[in-house]
């Protein structure tokens, strides 16, 4: 992996986001440290656009105000908006270049909002002296380029072997260019992955292994399961997130006859002679452009807003409002 000032996005869904979604940052900030890999000078969230089309995607406003209220208490990690801005959904690598060119300075500043989302570092460059020895800017040049590197659980690195959901050249340009930083989660094995696979095992230097020695196999799946049911998810998430998910009812009564199916599609693994070929990476990425990669799911044009009076909790209830709507009323209040 190589040396130098890092940045850590992660690009994902978030939907919500959860304790875990936070301490892999802390993880894999300490362990860049610790072993001297690098110097981490910030932290990104990236929640991903809504044509993203994920089952249980609430509208990204929604996702964003709850990331805010998770990260309001760190000083390096913050949330960016730009996927959720753009018109669809945008590839991971495009996402990472685009953040890491507005870091170091090699793109006009497109993004109205970058300042919410650049590493104080970055921000605050021009208020340092040169005698401070401020390791990124001398002259108005970065004299150390800042690498934006991809980080993820293993699951994610996994998925670069489903067929059809990312190309070659993105992979390539993932790996080579930017850099994973891998924290594991149980039950995978990135290391065998990794040496099964041609792409990956070319650039393994480039990927970074995190040991996570707290388990914590908490996800946004169970959060939403636990909020479903009605049953109690605090401790897994920040309070806030729980309160805010709770006020916009975002996860709460899913249609009944829905649970069965949740829980067949979720237990279904392909018979052993369908499994996707690990070492055959992929498609075309044009294909891949801006449309959504999600198996046949479309983009959602409608969200759950609220719940209407005489609601009955666990009964199935049509409460939703025109994309228009949404638009216009973003959840100020809670930012
Ligand atoms: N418990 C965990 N350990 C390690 N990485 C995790 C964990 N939970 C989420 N991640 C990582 O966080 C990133 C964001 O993922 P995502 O938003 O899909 O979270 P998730 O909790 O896995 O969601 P869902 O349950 O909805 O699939 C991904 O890189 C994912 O691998
Ligand atoms: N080809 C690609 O760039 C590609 C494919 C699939 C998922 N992704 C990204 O990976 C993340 C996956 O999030 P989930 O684990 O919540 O599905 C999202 O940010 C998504 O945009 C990127």
């Amino acid at each position: 992996m190589s040396k130098g000032s890092i940045v850590l996005i992660a690009c994902g869904s978030f939907s919500p986001p959860t304790y875990m979604h936070l301490r892999m940052f802390e993880i894999a900030r300490d362990y860049i440290h610790s072993f001297g890999i690098g110097s981490v000078v910030g932290g990104i969230v990236s929640p991903v656009h809504d044509a993203y089309g994920k089952k249980d995607l609430v509208a990204s406003h929604h996702r964003i105000s709850m990331l805010k209220l998770a990260l309001r208490s760190s000083n390096w990690i913050k949330v960016s908006e730009w996927e959720s801005r753009q018109a669809g959904w945008t590839r991971t690598r495009l996402s990472l270049k685009y953040h890491q060119d507005i870091i170091n300075g090699y793109k006009s500043n497109l993004d109205p909002d970058s300042a919410e989302w650049l590493p104080d570092d970055v921000l605050n460059v021009n208020s340092y002296d040169e005698t401070d020895n401020f390791p990124l800017m001398t002259n108005g040049n970065y004299q150390e380029r800042v690498t934006v590197k991809l980080l993820c659980g293993a699951d994610l690195l996994e998925s670069f072997a489903t067929p059809g959901l990312w190309s070659d050249e993105d992979i390539e340009a993932i790996v080579g260019t930017h850099g994973l930083v891998v924290v594991t989660r149980a039950g995978s094995n990135p290391s065998k992955f990794i040496h099964e696979s041609d792409i990956l095992y070319k650039h393994r230097r480039n990927i970074l292994l995190v040991p996570n020695h707290v388990v914590n196999e908490v996800s946004s799946t169970v959060v939403r399961r636990l909020l479903r049911r009605g049953e109690s998810a605090r401790y897994l998430t920040d309070d806030a997130v729980l309160a805010y998910a709770a006020r916009h009812a975002l996860y709460a009564a899913a249609p009944e006859h829905a649970s069965l199916r949740d829980v067949t599609s979720s237990t279904a693994r392909p018979p052993p002679g369908r499994r996707a070929k690990k070492t055959n990476f992929l498609i075309s990425s044009s294909r891949t452009d801006s449309v959504s990669p999600v198996d046949g799911v479309k983009p959602k044009l409608a969200y759950v807003d609220r719940v209407p009076p005489g609601y009955v909790p666990g009964k199935a209830v049509k409460i939703v409002s025109d994309v228009a709507q949404h638009a216009t009323a973003g959840d100020k209040a809670v930012r």
